[in-house]
């Protein structure tokens, strides 16, 4: 059975369709890819998935869980990372981790998780003085601390320079082989191609395409992700 399983989910705000018939699975283990441009109904998505929206109409279990009932149990099992930093700047790197931690009832040593994610150094600096792949790889522990079954990485490497990327990238791979099912969402070909098992090709509202990055390429007829997305989603 599928990890995550998601069916004909439709959202609207207002008059504003986000998310249209959207179906796709997650198995476990892999690193799922969700990708899209912006506006394409990506985050609405998760958040649906982790209970945060309430989708119009549609059926979605997550570790054969229903978000929309068992919010309270799925928390405890599944790991967020925030879209943006929304932490404050004056907290400490330790603080915002032994927090994050006291939310679940078998949290992971946080002292353990810095030192795995580099960030030992950093333990007593405040979150406001921190580098942007720094900030990254603090909101990557606080998706992990509670030693989910699944993580959320929603735009993990926005504004990130070449290296901060690649690090990053290795870190989620080693999360995956750790054992957790990762949902990564993202606008860039290139993290897409390189860090997902499978990926969603969404585009406005819709999942146009769902497959391996290679199988994708080759039902598109062409040689890179990039180019397959524009001819998927119709912009050839
Ligand atoms: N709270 C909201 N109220 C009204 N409209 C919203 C709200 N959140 C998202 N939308 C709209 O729904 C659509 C889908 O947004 P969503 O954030 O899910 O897309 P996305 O693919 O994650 O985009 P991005 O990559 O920019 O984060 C967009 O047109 C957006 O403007």
């Amino acid at each position: 059975m599928p990890l995550i399983e998601v069916s004909n989910l439709r959202k609207t705000y207002g008059e504003r369709v986000a998310v249209d018939d959207v179906s796709f699975h997650v198995e476990q283990g892999e690193i799922f890819g969700i990708l899209g441009t912006n506006g394409a109904g990506k985050t609405t998505t998760v958040e649906c998935l982790q209970g945060l929206r309430t989708p119009d109409s549609g059926t979605m279990s997550v570790l054969g869980l229903d978000p929309g009932k068992d919010h309270t149990a799925l928390r405890q099992r599944l790991g967020s990372q925030l879209q943006e930093s929304r932490l404050p700047d004056k907290i400490k790197v330790h603080e915002a981790l032994d927090l994050y931690a006291s939310f679940y009832a078998n949290p992971a040593d946080t002292g353990d998780l810095l030192a795995k994610l580099g960030l030992t150094g950093q333990r007593d600096q405040y979150f406001g003085k921190l580098s942007g792949g720094q900030k990254q790889r603090v909101s990557i522990a606080l998706a992990l601390v509670g030693r989910p079954e699944v993580a959320v990485l929603d735009e993990l490497t926005t504004g990130l320079d070449p290296h901060a990327r690649r690090d990053t990238w290795k870190l989620v791979e080693t999360v995956r082989d750790a054992g957790v099912t990762v949902l990564l969402v993202t606008h860039f070909m290139d993290e897409a191609e390189r860090l997902c098992d499978r990926l969603a090709i969404f585009d406005a509202g819709r999942v146009v395409a769902t497959g391996t990055p290679a199988e994708l390429r080759d039902r598109a007829g062409k040689s890179t992700l990039d180019e397959a997305f524009v001819t998927l989603t119709g912009r050839d």
